[in-house]
């Protein structure tokens, strides 16, 4: 034992063996590795004698493959336990075997062979298997090799994004270990040294909004059109970017894919795990891991999607380590996600500055910004036809046929509305003049006033009082039901996120909660299903 260090504050970990621990609601620790091995948190490695805080609700583990002595303090949680049962001999050879595949892949493309790739991997398994924890081993292991891979990380799971708010699917490309300190870091933390609401032109990260916490039959076809989105910019990215091109893909994904019903159609009952396929398809796949799940495995191998591409299916065991986590955790952890998203990392306890020696460098807090803004000024919109109005508001008689990516504007004069959007997390989503729909009548009325105007000018020698009042009175009369967008603005890439966290029928204003201060990059919004309320 190291001198004047208390001895129930040190764990002893064999050789090839895992520290698992799960922290309580009141339990911020942090660790220091004494030892002179190496120590990983998720495959990455811990900075030797520097303290590295753990926040309260983490649930993780410690691997270290040569005997480590690690010190805990202030506490010492109350559910911990080493076990030598570990999966992280399989991951390696997983690891080593897809480092194959991209040094090949390097050379044959420095070579000037052209449409090389490194490997594309997509996790599968049913839900609490560890399958995001795979994907972060993985993708820091092939961060740490010092060969200067970015491969991407595309996180088709919306409860758990890559490093965005949940209801987003996110495609990122990390140059650095992704380190495990919080809930808020499934697959890496949030971009908060960036003190802006534009998440695409700085950071290596894009998100696309679903706006619900994993696909559904409803949200099916919503969900097509961004996954062929995220795709098409992976192939524009890999065009311009070899190195990402050799370094390879990989996809989580969420557990309802393990549902073979998903996505399944009326039209089309037979189909088994559409959504699986048309994610295979979509990022060119070419080794599915599957965790656990044998029935998953089987199925999956009889796909025509991966008969044909002739995929490597691979198995592997389930950690014994991995938490079933329950429906408040994962709440919890939702909550967590988005006040990290507006606030930042969340800063280090009393006792964690108290400690004696070097701590590792957090992001740091962010100052989130909250302002009121006018109902008219913020065009809020919901994408999905189960928005529309029903089929039987519709004149006797008529029918009509929906895109499944329609979009309706959230009438803020209608209170039912209104009331349901108050702590709404809203996507920002960018428009031009072109996305701007003129309505008919609008068109009509703006070129017969033109007319008017031009004959009056002509008349008077014009003094242009007129066309000023000709767009109040549009505006004036703009219908608060009318979508003024093109439906593609619905499934584009986001700029960022606000939250409503107040509305005021009298100003007829929302209050709104904006990661930093500033104009809006736009102020056309997507409410989906996801709420928050800070409770911290
Ligand atoms: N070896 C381990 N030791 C301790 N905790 C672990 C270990 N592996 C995974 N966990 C924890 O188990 C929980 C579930 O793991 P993870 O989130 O990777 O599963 P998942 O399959 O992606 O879950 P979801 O149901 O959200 O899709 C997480 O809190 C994770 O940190």
């Amino acid at each position: 034992m190291a001198a004047g260090i208390p001895e129930q504050t040190i764990v002893e970990l064999g050789a090839g063996s895992e520290w698992r621990f799960e922290l309580e609601a009141d339990e911020n620790i942090a660790i220091r590795v004494l030892s002179p091995d190496p120590v990983f948190i998720n495959s990455c490695e811990l900075p030797p004698t520097t303290w590295y805080p753990l926040y309260r609700h983490l649930k993780s583990s410690l691997y270290a493959s040569k005997p480590a002595r690690i010190e805990v303090s202030p506490t010492f949680p109350a559910s911990q336990y080493t076990s030598t049962s570990t999966t992280q001999h399989q991951l390696l050879n997983l690891h080593l075997a897809l480092e194959r595949v991209r040094i090949l892949a390097k050379r044959a493309s420095n070579d000037g062979v052209s449409g090389v790739r490194g490997p594309r991997v997509m996790i599968l398994g049913p839900p609490s298997s560890g399958k995001s924890t795979v994907v972060k081993n993985l993708v820091n292991l092939a961060l740490g090799t010092g060969m200067g891979w970015t491969p991407g990380v595309v996180g088709l799971d919306p409860s758990s994004p890559t490093n965005l708010i949940p209801g987003t699917l996110s495609l990122s490309t990390p140059a650095l270990p992704l380190p495990t300190h919080h809930l808020a870091q499934p697959l890496g933390s949030p971009p908060t040294s960036i003190p802006s609401n534009t998440l695409s032109a700085d950071v290596p990260t894009v998100g696309w909004w679903l706006g619900g916490l994993e696909p559904t039959n409803r949200n099916a076809e919503v969900w097509k059109v961004l996954v062929s989105a995220m795709a098409q910019k992976w192939r524009d990215r890999c065009e311009k970017d070899k190195l990402a091109m050799t370094s390879g893909l990989f996809v989580d994904t969420s557990s309802a894919f393990a549902n073979p019903l998903l996505g399944t159609k009326k039209d089309d009952p037979k189909a088994r795990y559409t959504l699986v396929a048309q994610a295979i398809e979509a990022f060119e796949i070419d080794t599915i891991l599957v965790i656990g799940h044998e029935k998953l495995h089987i199925d999956l191998s009889r796909l025509p999607a991966i008969q044909s591409r002739n995929l490597n299916i691979i198995r592997i065991a389930k950690s014994g380590g991995v938490v079933d986590l329950d429906e408040t955790y994962r709440e919890t952890a939702h909550s967590f996600m988005v006040r990290t998203y507006f606030y930042g990392e969340p800063s280090l306890t009393k006792e964690m500055t108290g400690l004696v020696g070097k701590m590792v460098g957090m992001d740091g807090g962010l100052n989130p910004y909250s302002f009121q803004i006018g109902w008219e000024t913020l065009v809020v919109l919901r994408v999905g036809e189960e928005n529309a109005a029903p089929s039987s508001a519709l004149p006797l008689g008529s029918s009509r046929t929906l895109s499944p990516t329609k979009l309706t504007r959230v009438d803020p004069s209608g209170p039912a509305h209104v009331v349901r959007l108050l702590n709404t997390v809203l996507a920002i989503v960018a428009v031009s003049s072109e996305d701007r729909i003129i309505p008919e009548k609008h068109a009509l009325k703006a070129e017969a006033d033109a007319q008017v105007k031009a004959e009056a000018e002509e008349a008077e020698d014009g003094q242009g009082e007129d066309g000023g009042r000709v767009e109040a009175e549009l505006v004036e009369e703009e219908d608060m039901e009318e979508v003024p967008y093109r439906e593609e603005i619905g499934t584009r890439e986001v700029l960022g996120f606000i939250v409503i966290t107040g509305i005021d029928p009298q100003k007829k204003k929302y209050t709104v909660l904006s990661p930093s201060p500033g104009k809006l990059p736009s102020t056309v919004a997507i409410a989906g299903s996801i709420e928050w309320v800070d409770s911290a």
